[in-house]
């Protein structure tokens, strides 16, 4: 029987551990507190940021909230961050990706407080995860590599491939997977849009991470017999009644579901939790910025 690795059930059991961690912080020193900025007007990222501000609520945890119109100056973005590094309420920010052409974001990444920087984007936290002392995970990575621990996957000695390069997953995930037990130890190969042959790498791995952004681009042919599979896609495309559009991943789910051990679905798989480990990150901020200790689930 393949497992259907249930990323809302261990979000919310992770949800629940971190309760203790933000009222012994908010007792002890002050309320974690998250600042989301956005600048968008996609509706998924209008979705994803709401989602983010209710787990924040649903924990204790602070929030606030800024939205910039999209044809504001990039200055007025600059701005907002600037004051949020110096607001000492504030112990985490994310500045939700995309922002418009016409704001750098790689600009932006290098302006947040490298402290408060719980998505892990700026150079020195990844540096630091690149040179193996991490200050924080970068949440997509570090959601798989709980993900399958819940799963009792062991990654040590096995061979895992990583399929996308990109710098919020694929880079990343190949770093944590190259690390220390545990969640670490994997041999692993990364592949992208330039490699020659992928089904003769995906057939090979013991686990497979399907994040290039492409949907259904990995199927069951591609798998060897028993494979764990992580769908880290989200890709809304139009609905096969031709009725709006639906999400689909990475992965070819139903071709997938007859090769694989174990698989992530999407919805319902990483997506879950990625958020909750940027309220692990969270709450790591505030006990860093507070000199308090707490106990990390
Ligand atoms: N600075 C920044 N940090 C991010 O972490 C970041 C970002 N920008 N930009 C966009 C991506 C995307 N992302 C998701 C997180 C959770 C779900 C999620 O919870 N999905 C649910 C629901 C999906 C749905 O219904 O739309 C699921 O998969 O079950 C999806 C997508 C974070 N991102």
């Amino acid at each position: 029987m393949t497992e259907i690795i249930d990323g809302n059930a261990v979000a919310a059991g992770l949800r629940e551990e971190l309760t203790s961690c933000v009222d012994t912080l908010t007792a002890a020193a002050s309320r974690p507190t998250l600042a989301t900025v956005l600048m968008s007007d996609d509706p998924a990222s209008e979705t994803y940021v709401s989602m983010k501000q209710d787990d924040c609520e649903e924990l204790g945890i602070g929030t606030r909230d800024v939205e910039l119109d999209t044809d504001a100056p990039a200055s007025e973005l600059f701005g907002v961050v600037d004051d949020l590094n110096a607001d000492d309420d504030v112990n985490a920010i994310l500045v939700q990706s995309p922002v418009p052409d016409h704001v750098d974001y790689r600009e932006v990444l290098e302006r947040i407080d490298p402290m408060k920087d719980v998505d892990a984007f700026h150079p020195e936290n990844v540096g630091r995860l690149v040179a193996g002392y991490p200050r924080y995970k970068p949440c997509t990575p570090h959601g798989i590599q709980r993900l399958l621990a819940a799963a009792d996957v062991d990654t040590d000695g096995k061979d895992a491939v990583v399929v996308g390069r990109s710098r919020i997953v694929g880079k990343p995930m190949v770093n944590l997977f190259i690390q220390d037990a545990p969640g670490g130890n994997a041999t692993t190969t990364v592949c992208h849009s330039h490699t020659d042959d992928l089904t003769a790498k995906t057939r090979e791995a013991d686990i497979v991470v399907a994040a290039a952004g492409v949907p259904e681009l990995v199927d069951g042919s591609m798998l060897k017999e028993g494979a764990v599979v992580i769908d880290v896609g989200i890709n809304r495309i139009e609905a096969e009644d031709g009725d709006g559009t639906t999400l689909v991943g990475d992965v070819d789910f139903e071709s997938a579901k007859e090769k694989a051990s174990a698989i992530t679905p999407v919805p319902g798989g990483v997506g879950p939790m990625t958020r909750a480990m940027l309220l692990y990150n969270t709450v790591k901020a505030a006990s860093l910025q507070t000199d308090t200790e707490v106990e990390l689930p």
